[in-house]
């Protein structure tokens, strides 16, 4: 049995129902009001700039890492610093390519299409893709059998944003048709201390450093979740104490909310003591130990694994999943000889299998 509980669901990096509001009033606007991700704002700053100097629509740009690490925010952003309409989807909606054709026709030259979860999109979506970035044309099949013809349709020149949890399952040929990929990196301390502090500042909660460095420190390096502890700790705070939060408050809170000291919520502990006292600390493949937490694969896959790869505490091996020293020492069992140091495999392992 697992001690996970399917409704615990306060370190999610995934939004939980009800929250797109709140996240809508916290989203970053513009490249200069994003915190963190240096390399990939440097990078589409230049993308950008010179765009527009030269009068084009940019390249089609790719975004890919975890969930919650700003990548819905950040397509936004590219059409808010174009001035450019922004027109929104994801691949589960496009499953027929006559949903995309539709799409596609209605752009107006210079907008933006986003693509959310891109890389669920259904096969004749995608080819009907390939040649709408290349060449900003659909070919529109009508009729059927032998007597169908395809006519070729000009579509206005546009830029493609797609957003993706695994860019590992993007096919070759539409990964190469964009013409920048941005990796979202998991946030450090200092920066989601500042996530902290700026949504603090715009939902109006008073909070000290030390509060703020707290809830940091215990959010798996993801803004999303930075937010919500946020959130949680002021409720706390305001029934609790008298509204303020200190890092007292905040770790009283956190408690309660049972975030542990390294941010790791029920479900990675769960997965860890699975991996270590069911399997023997592993090689173990995904799908077993996501059967021995009551979970679906992919859940394992893109919402623990990423953070606990990152704090060295599984290993991703061609064999299976492994458990690391670190894993063993933070259930407080003794290491066993012979088990892995963890080294800092950080987001490049993301997408291995
Ligand atoms: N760099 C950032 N600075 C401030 N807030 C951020 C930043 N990145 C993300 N956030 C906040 O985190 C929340 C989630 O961000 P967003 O929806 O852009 O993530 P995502 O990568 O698209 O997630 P998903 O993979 O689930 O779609 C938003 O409410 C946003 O306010
Ligand atoms: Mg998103």
């Amino acid at each position: 049995m697992t001690e996970f509980d399917a409704d615990d669901e306060t370190l999610s990096a995934l939004p939980q129902t009800g929250e797109r509001e709140v996240e809508t009033t916290l989203r970053p606007r513009k490249l200069d009001e994003f915190v963190g991700q240096p390399r990939v704002r440097e990078q589409l700053e230049l993308v950008l700039e010179s765009a527009r100097r030269r009068g084009v629509p940019p390249d089609h740009v790719l975004l890919s890492g975890p969930p919650g690490l700003g990548k819905t925010s950040m397509a936004m952003i590219v059409a808010a610093e174009l001035n450019a309409a922004i027109r929104i989807t994801s691949g589960p909606a496009l499953e027929r390519a006559g949903d995309l054709a539709a799409m596609l026709s209605n752009l107006a030259p210079g907008d933006v299409l986003f693509i959310d979860e891109i890389h669920r999109i259904a096969r004749p979506a995608e080819e009907m893709l390939y040649l709408a970035m290349e060449d900003f044309r659909v070919d529109v099949v009508v009729g059927k059998g032998p007597g169908a013809t395809s006519i070729p349709l000009e579509i206005a020149p546009f830029t493609l944003v797609g957003a993706t949890t695994r860019s590992g399952s993007l096919t070759g040929p539409l990964r190469d048709r964009f013409g920048f990929t941005g990796q979202m990196e998991f946030y450090s301390d200092s920066e989601l201390e500042l996530v902290a502090r700026r949504a603090a500042t715009i939902l109006d909660i008073d909070i000290d450093r030390d509060g703020c460095a707290e809830i940091a420190r215990r959010s798996r390096g993801t803004p999303r979740i930075a937010n919500r502890l946020l959130r949680r700790v002021r409720d706390y705070a305001e029934v609790r104490a008298d509204g303020k939060v200190t890092r007292k408050i905040a770790r009283a809170a956190l408690e309660v909310y049972d975030v542990d000291e390294l941010g790791l919520d029920r479900l990675d502990r769960a997965v860890l003591t699975a991996l270590v006292r069911s399997f023997g600390g592993g090689p173990v493949g995904v799908s077993t130990l996501a059967v021995a937490v009551g979970e679906e694969p992919t859940t394992v896959e893109e919402v623990c694994e990423p953070y606990l790869v990152r704090a060295g505490m599984l290993a991703r091996t061609p064999r299976g999943r492994v458990a690391t020293a670190a894993a063993w020492e933070h259930l407080g069992l003794p290491v066993p000889a012979g088990a892995t140091r963890g080294d800092q495999g950080g987001p490049t392992l993301f997408d291995q299998d």
